[in-house]
């Protein structure tokens, strides 16, 4: 059924072919990094590409609002004025740039935010899924492209809660899982976790604020190996450490194809 709903979609999404396609048709990551990051993730902004004649934008769920504390509001303005400056200087896209956040990663796919109203509507990403501002996942990830690196600022809200006050430990695999796995992806293409290493070093506190650093350490045809430390913001302090494994595939293995 979801299968037969994707083929039909395929046929009326403008750009879907295309996409499908090109994804199918690349057996490396090497070969696919820069036709995905110029053509088929919606990195820019879909509505100026696509052809559809329906709303197409999604919203971006990483705006500040009003549960963010002082000392996230602050390390979000660092890094945003990062990308204002060196934007400013270079009168083209500076170095670091802010990432939307939209809540269905289908969403990040020419045509998706169209296909997202068909396959399985009611799907939201895990991070994206509590509507409350504050009460759980609040972040936001800024990418440098050129170094292949990411930063994510992370405010866990009070319905992570592990040990008493602190953040459960899956929460911070899921920050570490989407913040290691956004930037293969930004690098890559569609990946998929195929492992992840952690050490927990230190517990967070809810509430509290904590940066994600994440690199790319190597590529190997489609495996995408990238590290990861989540630190409080001062970085003084290690909180996590971790590493990960992804594997870049081609659309057609989620939809049976
Ligand atoms: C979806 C797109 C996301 C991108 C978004 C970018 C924009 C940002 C947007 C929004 C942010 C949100 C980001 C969220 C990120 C979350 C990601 C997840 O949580 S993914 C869910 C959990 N993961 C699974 O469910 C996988 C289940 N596993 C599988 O499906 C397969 O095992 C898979 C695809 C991982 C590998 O498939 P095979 O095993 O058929 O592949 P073979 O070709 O055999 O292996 C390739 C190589 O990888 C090695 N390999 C495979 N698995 C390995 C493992 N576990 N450990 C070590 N090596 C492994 C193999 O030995 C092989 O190596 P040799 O080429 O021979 O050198």
């Amino acid at each position: 059924m979801l299968r037969r709903c994707f083929q039909a979609a395929l046929r009326f999404i403008p750009h879907w072919p295309a996409l499908y396609q090109d994804v199918v048709s690349q057996q490396t990551v090497g070969k696919s990094l820069e036709i995905w990051q110029t053509a088929h993730w919606n990195t820019r902004g879909l509505s100026k590409m696509s052809l559809w004649p329906f709303s197409v934008k999604s919203r971006d769920f990483s705006q500040p609002n009003a549960s963010w504390s002082a000392e996230m509001q602050d390390v979000y303005n660092r890094y945003n004025a990062l990308c204002e400056a060196e934007t400013e200087e270079s009168g083209k896209t500076g170095t670091w740039r802010k990432l939307p956040s939209y809540n269905r990663t289908l969403k990040y796919v020419r045509g998706g935010v169209c296909l997202s109203k068909i396959i399985q509507s009611k799907s939201r990403l895990f991070t994206r899924n509590i509507k409350d501002l504050g009460a759980a996942f609040e972040y936001v990830v800024f990418l440098n492209q050129q170094e292949k690196r990411c930063v994510c600022v992370f405010q866990p809200g009070h319905l992570l809660e592990g040990p008493p006050g602190h953040v459960h430990g899956g929460a911070i695999a899921t920050m570490i899982d989407t913040v290691t796995g956004t930037l293969a992806g930004y690098l890559a293409g569609p990946v998929m976790t195929a492992n992840l290493n952690i050490n927990y070093r230190s517990p967070v506190p809810l509430g509290s604020v904590v940066v994600l650093h994440s690199a790319l350490d190597r590529v190997e045809g489609k495996k995408i190996f990238v590290s990861c430390r989540v630190t409080s913001t001062d970085e003084s302090k290690l909180h996590t450490e971790a590493t990960a494994l992804f594997i870049a595939f081609k659309m057609g293995y989620l939809f049976g194809s």
